[in-house]
């Protein structure tokens, strides 16, 4: 039985973990809060992020990440993206020197403006045939419900790739393996950002013509970066760019779209965040997706408007205005 280790009892690392389970793994779930291991243990609940899921018998949990990772093929880690690198420092010395690091982080850590599987290989010192990522239109709550969705698993081996296929393939848990790592997290990471663009959208009342119209301008700027830091153009118009994309810009369950929509109505920073009890990753990751952007000289138009109105204070209104007015330009350009 192939065992697996997820660090994080969030809302996604305890559904992966679940079909992970499903899928016939031996699963152990690292979390920090005793109380929280304790309801996984004994009551197959996790009554924080979960609270209607009964979790499988494969999973257990564990606040010690000695034992969580003992004898672990797959590392799974399902933390926010700005703590990663603290946390993998912790826990890089319990890890076994074979396995495979799993992220399902969608964001870029602010200051190195590094990708999740960069973090990861750094501070484990693990080659890129051990750093995979998944990602793709997976809303943690419907996979929980075992509603049908599909995924990517990306890994430059694809060896490796089709490993973790295996480990996570369930009836409603269909994934697909890719080598464009690059490809697959940054799709992840700037549709976060995207999303909080179409909520600001909604909030404001505007239609689906602004929504579409954000949707796909979006997934062109991801696109444009992407080739810049060495992507391929087809991973964009896949699960990871495109399904992604959609899934979390239309669906009241995505945080990233529900951050946007109260910004939006005309919430402060301040009251959304504290509204928000779960990660909103582009909240943070649209400067350090900015900072990548300008990095590599590429232009992405609406990731800086959404850092002008998150982290700038320029109300929605205008911002629309700027963007609505930049000069006019080819399609393709
Ligand atoms: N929830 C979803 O539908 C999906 C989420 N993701 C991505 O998965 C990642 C994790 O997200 P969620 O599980 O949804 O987040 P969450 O907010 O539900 O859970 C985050 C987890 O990290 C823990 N945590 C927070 N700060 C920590 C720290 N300093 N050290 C260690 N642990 C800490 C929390 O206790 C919690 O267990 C994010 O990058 C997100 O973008 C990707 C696909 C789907
Ligand atoms: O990544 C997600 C769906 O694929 C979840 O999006 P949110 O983090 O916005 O909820």
């Amino acid at each position: 039985m192939t065992r697996v280790a997820v660090y994080g009892t969030g809302s996604w690392g305890t559904a992966f973990a679940m079909v992970l389970a499903d899928a016939g793994c031996d699963v152990t779930l690292w979390g920090r809060r005793a109380e929280l291991v304790d309801a996984v243990n004994t009551r197959r609940r996790n009554p924080d992020y979960l609270p209607d899921v009964e979790l499988p018998a494969a999973v257990r949990a564990t606040t010690d990440p000695a034992e969580a990772a003992r004898g672990a093929r797959f590392t799974v880690l399902a933390v926010p993206s700005q703590t990663l690198r603290g946390n993998l420092r912790e826990w890089a010395p319990v890890l076994e020197r074979d396995t495979v690091l799993v992220s399902l982080m969608k964001g870029v850590e602010l200051g190195t403006t590094e990708r999740m599987s960069e973090v990861m290989a750094e501070v484990a010192d693990a080659g890129p045939e051990r750093v995979a990522v998944l990602s793709g239109p997976n809303l943690a709550k419907e996979i929980a419900a075992r509603q049908p969705a599909a995924s990517v698993v990306a890994c430059r081996d694809e060896t490796v790739a089709r490993g973790l296929q295996a480990a996570c393939h369930t009836p409603y848990f269909r994934p697909y393996t890719n080598t464009d790592v690059v490809g697959c997290e940054l799709g992840g990471a700037v549709k976060n950002v995207i999303a909080l663009a179409v909520g600001i959208a909604d909030g404001m009342g505007l239609g689906d013509n602004a929504k579409a119209s954000l949707i796909t301008r979006g997934l062109a700027e991801t696109t444009r970066l992407g080739l810049a830091m060495g992507a391929e153009a087809h991973t964009f118009a896949g699960l990871a760019g495109m399904g992604d994309l959609v899934a979390t810009c239309s669906s009241p369950l995505s945080r990233n779209h529900t951050f946007g929509t109260n910004l939006g109505r005309g919430m402060t920073l301040e009251e959304t965040v504290a509204v928000t009890r779960e990660t909103a990753e582009g909240v943070k990751s649209c400067r350090s997706v900015l900072d990548l952007a300008r990095k590599h000289g590429t232009e992405v138009p609406i990731t800086e408007t959404v850092v002008g109105i998150v982290h700038g204070g320029v109300p929605p209104m205008v911002a629309l205005k700027e963007l609505m007015s930049r000069s006019a330009k080819a399609e393709g350009a």
